[in-house]
């Protein structure tokens, strides 16, 4: 049976997932964009995994940096997630909030829910998208309400009950 890409979208819209935003900075410059597509490998070592799709504008210069930082974001970060999803200049995306520099030189969000600061282990390509596995360096929270959710083409905010950060 084939799958077409609207059937499998629409299916995809009823998987919930946490917003992030992806950071870089390096020999290739600083770029950030949204993606929703970031999973927990293994703790040990502690790996987590982004899906970048090979056609975006900040490609290159993540594929060139071999480091980032996987921002987790909070309710109220919604126009933050929208900059980094759409087609804005750099610049304008990283003038809308704060950042501070992770261990890795890559941009920290400095009120995320969480940050991941990450080096780029290992690449792996399937279809249109880079699956780029992350080995965790350093690891920054913030007690927060209310994290963010993409869930049927919306956000949504859930009520957290986080352990003390
Ligand atoms: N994994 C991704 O690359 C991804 C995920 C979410 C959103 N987006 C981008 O945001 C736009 C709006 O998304 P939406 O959720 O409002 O509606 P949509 O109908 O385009 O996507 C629905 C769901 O399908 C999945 N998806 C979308 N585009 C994909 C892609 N190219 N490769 C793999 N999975 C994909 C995601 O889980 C998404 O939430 C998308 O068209 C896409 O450009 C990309
Ligand atoms: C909520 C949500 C979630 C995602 C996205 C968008 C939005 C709004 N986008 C798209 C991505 O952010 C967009 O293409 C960026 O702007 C990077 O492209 P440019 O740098 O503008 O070419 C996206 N892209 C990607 O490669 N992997 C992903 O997981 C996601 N997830």
């Amino acid at each position: 049976m084939s799958i077409d890409s609207t059937t499998f979208r629409d299916a995809m819209a009823c998987v919930g997932a946490a917003v992030n935003i992806i950071t870089t900075d390096g020999p290739a410059g600083r770029a950030g964009f949204t993606a929703s597509a970031v999973c927990s490998v293994t703790d040990s070592p502690p790996t987590l995994l982004v899906c970048l799709n090979r056609s975006a504008s900040v490609w290159p210069v993540f594929s060139n940096n071999q480091a980032l930082c996987v921002n987790t974001l909070a309710a109220g970060q919604e126009s933050l997630s929208n900059l980094f999803g759409g087609k804005t200049p750099m610049d304008e995306r990283f003038a809308a909030a704060h950042w501070q520099q992770g261990e890795t030189g890559c941009p920290r969000l400095a009120n995320a829910l969480a940050s991941f600061d990450c080096h780029i282990s290992q690449v792996v390509s399937v279809g249109t998208h880079d699956i780029l596995f992350c080995q965790i360096v350093d690891i920054v929270r913030h007690p927060t309400p209310e994290g963010l959710v993409w869930f049927d083409r919306r956000y949504h905010a859930l009520p957290a009950n986080l352990p003390t950060v």
